[in-house]
């Protein structure tokens, strides 16, 4: 029987299992991430994440899924692969600059910080926020999609949609760590208006330089942490003017550093990547 090497890694809590040897995604990719990430009869995770060669940058990231489902691009596993890449000795030792290929944002550069020779944190350029973008039907103009009113079972609320490379429905409320996910995160991923479905961010801003955030994620349900949904937070706070260009998103994981950066028009985030364990299937 033939047997695979694994390591389970994890950015704020979002939790994955990475595979790295496949020279392109596997036709079952699909299948494996939901045997692999159930937490009762699987290792357990937030996603399969695939560590594969590229023509274009040092190396191609994809991201299943814990339903099976592809995500185009994940701001936590890619900080993730990155350490993996570097301290599993795949790019030279002490290499502070990479670039690892998504299919939702194309080539994007990373920068590594290192103590004692292994990488504590990773600053990743996340690409230019599209306001809307495959976060909403083509019959909605995009220039309306701050702040869109939608009712779900009575509750009247407001949304801002900013893809990320993947897409998320920014909502700001009262009080983020209160809301019931459970209750509203499946509602508002499978609503009609959202023809990919959607990530759910549900946002309480603390002060112009940090806001609570917390995520009922597409594919995946609730986890700790979204990498791109503190991106798509910034950018929509940013787009209400209740948030500064750069600002801590606190999620519950931790805390990401999040910048808008007003000449390039690039997020840029700032945040850990660990090592949990190591193990075969
Ligand atoms: N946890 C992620 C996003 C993972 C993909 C997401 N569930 C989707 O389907 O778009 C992150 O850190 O960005």
């Amino acid at each position: 029987m033939k047997t695979t090497n694994f390591t389970k890694m994890q950015g704020l809590g979002n939790d994955f299992i990475v595979l790295h040897g496949h020279d392109r995604l596997p036709e079952d990719a699909g299948a494996l991430a939901l045997r692999l990430c159930d937490r009762h009869f699987g290792v357990g995770a937030d996603g399969l994440v695939f560590v594969l060669p590229s023509e274009r940058a040092d190396y191609t990231m994809r991201i299943i899924n814990s339903d099976g489902t592809e995500a185009e691009q994940c701001g936590n596993a890619i900080r993730c692969a990155a350490k993996y890449i570097h301290d599993k000795g795949l790019v030279e030792q002490g290499r502070s600059h990479l670039t690892i290929e998504t299919i939702g944002a194309g080539v994007q550069p990373v920068v590594l910080t290192f103590e004692e020779g292994r990488v504590t944190a990773v600053r990743v350029d996340m690409g230019e926020p599209v306001l809307g973008g495959l976060a909403v039907p083509t019959t909605v103009d995009a220039e309306k999609i701050v702040e869109y009113p939608l009712t779900v079972d009575g509750r009247e609320l407001r949304f801002t949609a900013v893809s990320m490379g993947n897409p998320h429905c920014v909502i700001f409320v009262d009080d983020a760590p209160g809301e019931d996910l459970y209750a509203w995160g499946p509602k508002l991923e499978t609503h009609e208006l959202f023809p990919r479905k959607t990530n759910v961010e549900f946002v309480t801003v603390r002060s112009r330089g940090h806001a609570d955030m917390r995520v009922w994620e597409r594919g995946a349900g609730p986890t700790l942490a979204c990498g791109t949904g503190a991106c798509a937070t910034l950018v929509a706070g940013v787009l209400n003017g209740v948030l500064d260009r750069e600002a801590a998103v606190s999620l519950k994981g931790g805390d990401l550093l999040i910048e808008w950066n007003e000449e390039d028009n690039r997020v840029y985030m700032t945040g850990p990547a660990e090592f949990v364990f190591e193990g075969s299937f």
